[in-house]
């Protein structure tokens, strides 16, 4: 789905940002300043329904890799949180750095994570297609949660396996019985929301972002996988690894950072 032309910088951030943006003053990612944020006693929790039979597939799509859900019907959904109306889980994917040090789109007090997870939903009570949410303000929610190189995760282990399938741009492979569920934090009470955008063109200004306070651990060989893959296709002479498929962060302009926690 993503047929955005990505321009490709030799060192990173991975694209040429563009020059201007529709709107612009709610750009992603953003760092979150903790002691400017705002503790909102109305955010309730969040309602996380996934179904791990509508997992369909992986997808290298030249700018990282997707797992992509069945969005036909109600079946995985989030509501609550900061959220009026319930949306449709489409799809997951990750964004990494080339080393431990840094990877993550989003930071806390500048602090950057190895990694970061975004699971994606569109607003299926306002929408019928995620097509038609991505260009809307109320359009999209994403749950960002950072990874932090520790344990081997067990529940990843089986989509990093899979992920030599995928190595080159293009690449799809079919993938089910996933539950995403299994990649949330125990504890996804407390998390940061703001309202922002995608990271990756075309950068509209759809997202309301849930970003998680706990991260997860993951061992560094799993995510050393992750860096096996590579934005290009098959065909290209030059093959470059996927690394650093991260968005430079933006400016706050004004926002607000609430907190579901104090
Ligand atoms: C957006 C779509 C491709 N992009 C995404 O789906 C997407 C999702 C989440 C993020 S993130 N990192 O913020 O979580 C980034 C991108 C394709 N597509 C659909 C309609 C459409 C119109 C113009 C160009 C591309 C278009
Ligand atoms: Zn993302």
């Amino acid at each position: 789905a993503c047929s955005s032309k990505l321009v490709f910088s030799q060192v990173h951030p991975m694209w040429q940002e563009p020059l201007s943006i529709p709107g612009g003053d709610r750009q992603s990612p953003i760092d979150i300043v903790v002691r400017k944020s705002m503790f909102d006693p109305q955010l309730r929790p969040l309602k996380v329904q996934y179904d791990p039979r509508t997992c369909q597939q992986i997808w290298n799509n030249g700018y990282s890799f997707l797992v992509e859900y069945d969005d036909t019907t109600d079946k995985s959904t989030l509501k609550g949180g900061p959220l009026e109306d319930q949306f449709r889980l489409c799809q997951f994917h990750f964004h990494w750095g080339e080393n431990n040090a840094w990877g993550s789109e989003h930071s806390i007090d500048r602090r950057l994570y190895a990694a970061e997870l975004h699971l994606v939903h569109w607003n299926s009570d306002k929408y019928s297609l995620f097509e038609e949410a991505v260009i809307e303000e109320n359009g999209l929610a994403v749950i960002a949660v950072f990874l932090k190189i520790g344990k081997r995760h067990e529940g990843l282990q089986k989509l990093v396996d899979a992920l030599p399938a995928v190595r080159h741009k293009d690449s799809v492979v079919e993938f089910t019985k996933f539950d995403p569920a299994c990649l949330l934090p125990e504890n996804i009470d407390d998390y940061w929301t703001y309202a922002g955008s995608l990271t990756t063109p075309p950068l509209t200004e759809a997202v309301t972002w849930i970003v998680m306070k706990q991260h997860i651990e993951v061992s560094h060989d799993q995510l050393a996988v992750f860096r096996s893959l590579l934005f290009t296709s098959a065909e290209e002479q030059v093959q470059r690894s996927m690394v650093n498929n991260f968005r430079v962060q933006q400016a706050v302009k004004g926002r607000t950072v609430r907190s579901s926690f104090t």
